[in-house]
């Protein structure tokens, strides 16, 4: 179930932040910013209130129990600290067992899900990981996630360039420390 977003109160909320900055809301060129952010919100929060394991639906019966990975996969999300941007790649790979294969595109979607909210770089690679799990059961499953924090780049620290890596790992790769350095290096290779 989606959550509903409330645009009037976007729309209210933008136009007191813009007088609270010395801003005229009713000058020409801002007259429509609050609708237009309200818009964007909707957009990049779109994944609140929904769960990431209803979009792992398309299961095929494949007896492949080796490693399925998709990597560079592009994401953007807001840090939920200062509701900037922080943007990169997620990287995922998993051992399907007993024949349950997910599409390739699902795990895609499960990152987009997960990303597009208030998030945390760590919360994003652990549900990631734990949706596979919950819904599939793989033998394993491997995320990394790879990102730049704008509110680490354009305000506060301002370090742009400096990216941050996190790690998820379940099942196998949990276990058995070869087995993560090799998925690990099929991941970043
Ligand atoms: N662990 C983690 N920290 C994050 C993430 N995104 C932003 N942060 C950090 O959240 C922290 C918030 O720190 P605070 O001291 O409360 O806020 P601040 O005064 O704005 O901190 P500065 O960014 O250092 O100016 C900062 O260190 C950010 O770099 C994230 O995805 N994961
Ligand atoms: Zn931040």
């Amino acid at each position: 179930m989606m959550k509903d977003v409330n645009f009037n109160q976007i729309e209210e909320a933008v136009r007191m932040i813009l007088e609270a900055v010395g801003e005229d809301p009713n000058r020409e060129g801002l007259l429509d910013t609050p609708k237009r952010v309200a818009k964007m919100y909707a957009e990049v929060f779109s994944g609140l209130g929904k769960n990431p394991e209803d979009e792992l639906s398309a299961l095929f019966n494949e007896m492949h129990e080796e490693v399925v990975i998709v990597k560079d996969i592009p994401f953007f999300s807001m840090c939920e600290h200062h509701l900037v941007p922080f943007y990169g790649k997620a990287h995922v790979a998993y051992i399907p067992r007993g024949g349950r294969v997910t599409g390739l595109s699902k795990l895609a979607r499960v990152v987009e899900t997960v990303a597009r909210q208030p998030q945390l770089q760590e919360r994003i690679t652990s549900t990631i990981a734990d949706s596979l799990v919950n819904k599939i059961d793989p033998h394993g499953v491997a995320v990394i996630v790879e990102a730049e924090h704008m509110c680490m780049t354009m305000r506060g620290v301002r370090k742009p360039g400096a990216s941050t890596i996190t790690t998820s790992v379940r099942g196998i790769y949990q276990a058995d420390p070869q087995a993560r350095a090799e998925v690990f290096s099929l991941m970043r290779g």
